[in-house]
């Protein structure tokens, strides 16, 4: 019998655990949240079987997965170094950086402990462990940034998610958090500031932000996510996202003259070129 600790049980790690249990290993899953209402209410459910602290119970542990926020992560794989670990253990995190998890990572690693960086590109703006859902990561692309870890440990954990259909994708950490930073957090900036934007220009307006239309508003979904963890993530990532904000900025600059110059055709072409990639996105999600 597989046992995997998950710490963190929010919205990424109670939806693994809800994964994990309906695969053919059927792991005993033990769970750290310092939230006393979610650890409960997954206890409740069957989706975890025991409440425990990550270092109590981490000999306990053939997979542990890290699924707190990067800095929790960050600081958990320091502490775990100080920790005596089952022989075999795979230790994993789920968070949305990878440099800065891999460098904190080197002490276990360096004690022979299988280490694998990992982030599931699917989620929401929602939080916590009763927003998680079986089906959240379905056909979605899982990284793997590879560290100690062996191909026995790699394979394990994959057999734990088999349920989802992931598409796994191997990444350096540099890549990655390069990629990332382009779709997922530079996005996210834009989102909040989006809407703090209009809120502010509109707040003397009495009918203001309330008249927006669904454009706005899906464009704007993400800016309901949780600050700590985009906190987070921006100071994780800070120099990737700096610099993509600069070629966006300067993007900006380049839409904003044309518009004010009245150059039809480079304002069609910037339409143009935008629905041509966002529709062949959108065929893509139809062929998985
Ligand atoms: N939200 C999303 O869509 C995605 C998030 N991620 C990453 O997954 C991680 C978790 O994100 P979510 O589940 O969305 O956040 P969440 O806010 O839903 O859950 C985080 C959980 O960590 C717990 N926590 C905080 N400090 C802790 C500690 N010291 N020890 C143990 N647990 C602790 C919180 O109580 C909470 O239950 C983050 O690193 C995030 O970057 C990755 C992919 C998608
Ligand atoms: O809500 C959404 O659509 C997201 O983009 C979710 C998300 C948040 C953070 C990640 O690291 C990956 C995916």
């Amino acid at each position: 019998m597989t046992t995997v600790l998950i710490s963190g049980l929010g919205l990424i790690g109670s939806s693994l655990a809800r994964i994990m249990k309906k695969s053919d290993l059927q792991p005993t899953i033990l769970g750290d949240d310092p939230n006393d209402d979610t650890s409960q209410f997954l206890l409740g459910q069957g989706i975890i079987d025991e409440r425990v602290t990550l270092l109590k119970a981490a000999s306990r542990a053939d997979i542990i997965v890290l699924a707190g926020p990067v800095s929790v992560i960050i600081d958990q794989l320091a502490r775990l170094a100080n920790v005596t670990l089952k022989p075999g253990v795979l230790v994993t995190d789920v968070g949305s950086t990878k440099t800065q998890v891999m460098v904190a990572s080197q002490p276990i690693q360096k004690q022979h402990v299988g280490f694998m960086g990992g982030h599931p590109m699917a989620g929401s703006h929602k939080t916590g462990g009763r927003a998680g859902r079986e089906d959240l990561f379905d056909n979605a692309t899982y990284f793997i940034v590879d560290g100690s870890q062996t191909t026995a440990q790699t394979a394990q954990f994959k057999a734990c998610l088999k349920p989802a259909k992931l598409r796994w994708v191997n990444v350096s950490a540099k890549a990655h958090d390069g990629l990332v930073s382009e779709i997922s957090h530079v996005p996210h900036v834009l989102a909040a500031n989006l809407v703090n934007t209009a809120d502010h220009q509109l707040k003397h307006d009495s009918v203001g932000l309330s008249a927006a239309a669904g454009g706005f508003k899906s464009t704007t979904r993400i800016a309901g996510s949780d600050p700590t963890m985009w906190t987070a993530i921006m100071l994780s990532n800070s120099e990737a996202i700096s610099e993509q904000l600069t070629t966006y900025m300067d993007q900006l600059k380049q839409i904003q003259e044309a518009i004010e110059a009245h150059d039809t055709e480079k304002i069609y072409q910037f339409f143009a070129h935008a629905k041509t990639v966002r529709e062949r996105l959108d065929q893509g999600e139809k062929k998985q």
